[in-house]
């Protein structure tokens, strides 16, 4: 069967957005848990609770290392540093495997082996094919993760159709696959796929990819505190994450001009295509009630 190419729609992001209601709090709205960064890469963890606070969470917590928790409070105070109630997990951003201490293992493998929807970014991403699971998970590899996590879990080398590669990926391993670029791929067990264009090449700066993670947490969160997923309803959320980076990498550059993007700008940006996207899903409904 040949792969879908077709693109995701800002409609259809926009329908897997939740605003919340007068009958919401914190919880309701999705904990996003972020176990990501190291004493090498504190930065990635202060990007992707930055992204999952302003990609509309109810409530963050983080777990890491003390420089990175320091780091992390000193931008975000909102943020919760201790364990409890999470909806969806984010692990691996700023972390490398070579360097994971056997606890640090141990507890990555047991939110795996849970029952919360998992985010599994670069340096957690050996453990996907290794280790036992029941969470529904979505990866975010860039290629050369994508390449390595094939190599891990004994598949052949990719054949470089990269809608082909990330579909097959997402059936082997049983787990929703976003395979990141200029043009993003989103693929998921059962055969369904759907391409994201980013609307600018500014997005491809470092730390972009960690900001993606914590979005994706907070799209994930919403919709777990609301439902219980599996694999197969990770794709559209992530798709729908990054379309919502995409966009936002595109206003943060054009507020700036038209010029050059920091991940930070990027996470900035995040609130204002959020709230687009929902008054344009508003305005649809709206119209269609009146017609
Ligand atoms: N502020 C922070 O804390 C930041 C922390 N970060 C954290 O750093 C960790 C390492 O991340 P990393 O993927 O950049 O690995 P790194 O060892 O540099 O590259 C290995 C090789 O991979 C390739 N490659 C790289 N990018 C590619 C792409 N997009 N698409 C395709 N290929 C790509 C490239 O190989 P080449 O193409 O040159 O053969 C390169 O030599 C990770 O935990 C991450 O979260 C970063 O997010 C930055 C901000
Ligand atoms: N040429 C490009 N044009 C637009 N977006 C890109 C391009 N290359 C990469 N991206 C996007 O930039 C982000 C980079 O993420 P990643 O590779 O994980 O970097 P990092 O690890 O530094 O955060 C991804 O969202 C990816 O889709």
């Amino acid at each position: 069967m040949t792969p879908d190419a077709r693109s995701w729609t800002v409609a259809e992001a926009a329908a897997h957005l939740r605003r919340p209601t007068a009958a919401d709090d914190k919880y309701s709205r999705g904990v996003v848990g972020v176990r990501t960064g190291s004493d090498r890469y504190p930065g990635a963890a202060v990007l992707g609770v930055e992204a999952a606070h302003r990609a509309g969470a109810g409530m963050v917590r983080y777990l890491g290392p003390d420089r990175a928790t320091d780091l992390v409070l000193a931008r975000r105070p909102e943020t919760v540093a201790a364990d409890g109630r999470v909806q969806a997990w984010v692990i691996g951003s700023g972390t490398d495997a070579a360097d994971r201490a056997p606890h640090e293992t141990a507890a990555l493998g047991a939110l795996l082996a849970g029952e919360v929807p998992v985010v599994v970014d670069a340096g957690a991403l050996d453990l996907v094919p290794r280790r036992s699971r029941q969470a529904p998970v979505v990866v975010t590899p860039h290629g050369s993760e994508h390449a390595r996590l094939r190599r891990d879990a004994g598949l052949a080398e990719a054949s470089g159709d990269r809608v082909r590669d990330a579909a097959d990926t997402a059936a082997a391993l049983g787990v929703a696959v976003l395979l990141k670029g200029a043009e993003t791929i989103v693929a998921t067990p059962s055969g369904w796929s759907r391409v994201v264009t980013a609307p600018t090449s500014w997005l491809a700066a470092a730390g972009t990819g960690d900001v993606l993670g914590g979005v994706l947490g907070a799209v994930v969160a919403a919709a777990s505190a609301e439902r219980t997923l599996d694999a197969e309803d990770l794709g559209p959320l992530a798709a729908t994450a990054s379309l919502v980076h995409g966009r936002a990498a595109a206003r943060a550059s054009a507020l700036r001009g038209g010029g050059p993007i920091t991940a930070l700008d990027v996470a900035g940006a995040v609130p204002l295509v959020i709230g687009e996207l929902l008054s344009a899903d508003a305005g649809d409904a709206a119209a269609q009630r009146a017609e």
